[in-house]
């Protein structure tokens, strides 16, 4: 069964028996798990078994960017691992994502294939160091609506994006957000931040959550805290 929240929990960790100690506190009828760089690097497929006999669907969050023939191979060997969603970078390019979704076409349990952005560490600055004179919020457009025509599901944006991307994007176009921090907690590299209320008015249709939870001293009352706030503003 689906889990009942949009919060995806960002098991960001160097060992798998830590993700998974963390994800035993955690409900799989309630929230999903994303595996990142850290944990697969050195964990590899065996982890993302562990947390779906846990009961979890996987977001497996390892931002292909490559050629478009490599992208298409590790897409292929992402889904054969039964995961819920997969993604790659946008600034690709057109024939990458397009390969992509090619990818992916004939899969069974085909995963969600979602395109990341610009990412929610990185503000106007940040663009400018790599040439990019556009704001961010132009970038995102211009990426997702690149995405959306190459085929893919949707995007990894900030929710700062999300009502614009509704409009340009459409209801069905899935908008996945990171860089989620409730009122209060510590912002760390993130930069394009956004609460979970906000983030649901605003119209994401997932939230990812890494420290405020794992770095909780009680990640379960975090997370139902985190739900709570989104009951009482729905
Ligand atoms: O633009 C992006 C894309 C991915 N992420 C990932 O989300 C989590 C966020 O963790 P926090 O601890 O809540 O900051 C992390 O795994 C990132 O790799 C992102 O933050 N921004």
């Amino acid at each position: 069964m689906p889990a009942s929240s949009p919060i995806i929990v960002a098991l960001d960790y160097p060992e798998a028996a830590a993700a998974q100690a963390m994800a035993q506190q955690l409900d799989p009828a309630q929230v999903r798990v994303k595996v990142g760089k850290e944990l697969f690097t050195r964990s590899g497929p065996a982890v993302v078994e562990a947390l779906q006999k846990l009961g979890f669907e996987v977001f497996l969050d390892l931002k292909f960017h490559d050629i478009p023939n490599t992208v298409a191979g590790a897409l292929r060997s992402a889904a054969a691992l039964g995961v819920w969603m997969v993604n790659v970078h946008a600034s690709g390019g057109r024939r990458m994502l397009e390969a992509s979704a090619e990818a992916l076409a004939g899969v069974s349990h085909r995963p969600l294939l979602t395109a990341v952005t610009v990412l929610t560490s990185m503000g106007q600055d940040d663009l400018a160091d790599i040439g990019i004179t556009a704001t961010p919020q132009e970038q995102v457009l211009r990426l997702a609506q690149l995405a959306q025509r190459s085929g893919i599901d949707g995007v990894v944006c900030s929710a700062q994006e999300a009502r614009m991307l509704r409009e340009a994007c459409g209801a069905s176009f899935c908008l996945v957000t990171p860089g989620i921090r409730p009122a209060g907690a510590d912002a760390g590299d993130q930069t394009r931040i956004v609460t979970p209320p906000e983030a649901q008015a605003l119209g994401v249709d997932y939230m990812v959550i890494g420290r405020p939870i794992t770095q909780a001293k009680n990640p379960t009352a975090a997370v139902a805290d985190i739900i709570q706030s989104l009951t009482a503003n729905a």
